[in-house]
């Protein structure tokens, strides 16, 4: 049996046609506009069997510049933008505040396909955030109403104290206040679809919205890539390279 890490990597594979379906994905096809594939990609990709396909990393940067990243859940995307929720005062909560720009990664590796956004977020009005957390199960409420996240834990003892009180009131009240808990918004101004090829022909296809400056990358110095501008949604279409 392979111990060795490296060993251990080499031996693993991505996209073993065993268990992934590549798709050819025809980005002359996509809609003019990100969103609309994205619920495209994700019914399928619940259709597909992928495990927690509503699972993202969440990339922000602190003040300096640095950034960090985890997994939050993506709890809706909209015209409004891409939401998910956390504590104001845990550390993402404290990099959005002082700078409210983000990037969000989906990988659904059942079909080969990844996303990522990027765009300025913003938080949802109190009563907002509020009664989405109510709706949600007494775990979340329960997790939620624990507090405290990212701040330094004395002893695991602790946690289970706070944890069982926690649980206890969230039973009890189903709708309790969680002032720090607030849900989050991401307005995309730049989306990007990849989808795998078994030959390494990965296509990725990147939306734009007009005027959002992007990432200030050209499209080369062939100006091969295909870039479209449509109007009607305000988002421009272009290819990169893999
Ligand atoms: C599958 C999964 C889902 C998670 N969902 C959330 C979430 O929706 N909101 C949240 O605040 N943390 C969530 N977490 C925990 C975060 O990854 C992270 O540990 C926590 O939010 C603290 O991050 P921070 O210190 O960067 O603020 C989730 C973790 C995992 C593994």
């Amino acid at each position: 049996m392979a111990t060795d890490l490296h060993e251990l990597l080499r031996s693993l594979r991505v996209w073993d046609p065993e268990t992934t379906d590549l798709r050819p994905f025809d980005p002359a096809t996509a809609p003019e506009a990100p969103l609309p594939l994205f619920a495209e990609w994700f019914a399928q990709a619940v259709a597909a069997g992928q495990p927690e396909p509503h699972t993202m990393s969440l990339a922000t940067a602190d003040a300096s510049g640095l950034p960090d990243v985890r997994i939050v859940m993506l709890h809706g995307a909209d015209d409004e933008g891409w939401s998910f929720a956390s504590h104001a005062g845990s550390r993402k909560g404290r990099h959005l505040t002082g700078r409210p720009y983000a990037a969000l990664g989906f990988y659904w590796p059942v079909l080969g396909r990844q996303v990522r956004i990027r765009g300025p977020v913003s938080a949802a009005p109190s009563a907002e955030s509020q009664g989405d957390l109510h709706a949600r199960s007494t775990g979340a409420l329960a997790a939620a109403l624990t507090g405290r996240q990212s701040e330094l834990l004395g002893s695991l003892e602790e946690l289970n104290r706070a944890s069982d009180a926690a649980w206890e009131r969230a039973a009890r009240e189903p709708e309790a206040p969680v002032p720090s808990w607030t849900l989050y918004r991401l307005r995309a101004e730049e989306a990007e679809f990849f989808q795998g090829d078994e030959r390494r022909r990965h296509v990725r296809l990147r939306y734009r919205r007009a005027g959002s400056g992007g990432s200030g990358e050209s499209a080369g110095s062939g100006e091969s890539a295909e870039s479209t501008k449509s109007g009607e949604t305000g988002w421009a279409r272009e290819l990169l390279w893999p």
